[in-house]
């Protein structure tokens, strides 16, 4: 959905239950602001007891004393029967906000936590925090970050994208799912938000030009086509290289020119690692 399509989202009203097909298969549950699921009216086991990641938005364009003290007694009274969730709060529409205001709102949010959880003897519990937007590409970073803990195979995924990489001629390399364009895996060279951004810009323009150009295929296909994969050339010199590794996952690949010139060599190589992909998460099912 387009940023400005946004503003014409109803307000939301009741617990909201989406699930998400995909990779591995997920429910996303959506709680109205004011609702008190802390209230003994709510089942907190049925709440909590099958949750993988808590999402706390933080309007930082808001006044946040209130939400905060909400987090608190909500991350207190988790802590206690489910330590394992893993706690992400996200410091939301930070576009209106200068780039020190950002970092002094993140800054006064995780100290005011951190205070808060000490004084009532939790001492140890992990936090973590993302500054976002909807109007650039944070949102979608953040969330590949919280789907990435959840994923188990993750520690594999990444040393199959190292060895991609080193082996290839690869500088950064993303496992993208297609429909949601957030990352599930990436080698472990520091990801700078320009790479990330061109890559999932890049996903826009292969649906787009798939739409119109492509060929309907067996929705129940789960095998990639063989054929599915782009190359595109930068003007500085960069090469963008995509394949489709299944019906929900490519795989982006930022490379230099010279890189490319040995097409075959990374063609192979991405079969390969392809190969291995799919048996990693043949064995997790
Ligand atoms: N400036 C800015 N506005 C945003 C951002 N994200 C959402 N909004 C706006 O905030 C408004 C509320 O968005 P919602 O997603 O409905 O907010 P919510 O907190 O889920 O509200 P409820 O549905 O009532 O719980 C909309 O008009 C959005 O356009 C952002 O990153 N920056």
């Amino acid at each position: 959905m387009p940023p400005t399509e946004t503003l014409f989202l109803e307000s939301t009203t009741r617990i909201q239950k989406d699930p998400i097909h995909s990779f591995m298969d997920f429910q996303v549950w959506d709680f109205p602001g004011q609702l008190n699921f802390l209230d003994p009216t709510f089942d907190f086991d049925h709440i909590f007891g099958e949750l993988g990641a808590l999402i706390w938005v933080i309007d930082a364009q808001d006044e946040y004393l209130e939400p905060l003290s909400k987090l608190h007694t909500t991350i207190i009274a988790i802590q206690r029967f489910y330590p394992a969730i893993n706690i992400e709060v996200f410091v939301h529409k930070v576009d209106g906000l200068s780039d020190e205001y950002k970092l002094d709102t993140q800054r006064d949010i995780m100290q005011r936590t951190q205070d808060e959880l000490s004084d009532n003897g939790f001492d140890n519990v992990q936090v973590s925090y993302h500054l976002t937007s909807i109007y650039d590409h944070s949102i979608f970073e953040a969330f590949s970050k919280v789907i990435q803990k959840l994923i188990p195979q993750l520690g594999t995924l990444e040393n199959l994208l190292n060895i991609l990489c080193s082996n290839s001629g690869i500088e950064k390399a993303f496992l993208f799912d297609v429909l949601s364009k957030i990352y599930i895996a990436t080698d472990s060279s520091p990801v700078d938000m320009q790479s990330y951004e061109i890559c999932s810009d890049y996903i826009d323009v292969i649906v787009d030009v798939s739409e119109i150009y492509g060929y309907l295929v067996d929705p129940l296909q789960e095998e990639a086509t063989v054929e599915a994969s782009s190359i595109i050339r930068l003007q500085n010199g960069m090469v963008l290289y995509l394949r489709e590794i299944n019906k929900y996952l490519a795989l982006i690949c930022l490379m230099r020119k010279d890189s490319i010139e040995k097409q075959g060599l990374v063609d192979f190589n991405v079969q390969v690692f392809q190969n291995a992909l799919q048996r990693v998460f043949e064995v997790g099912r």
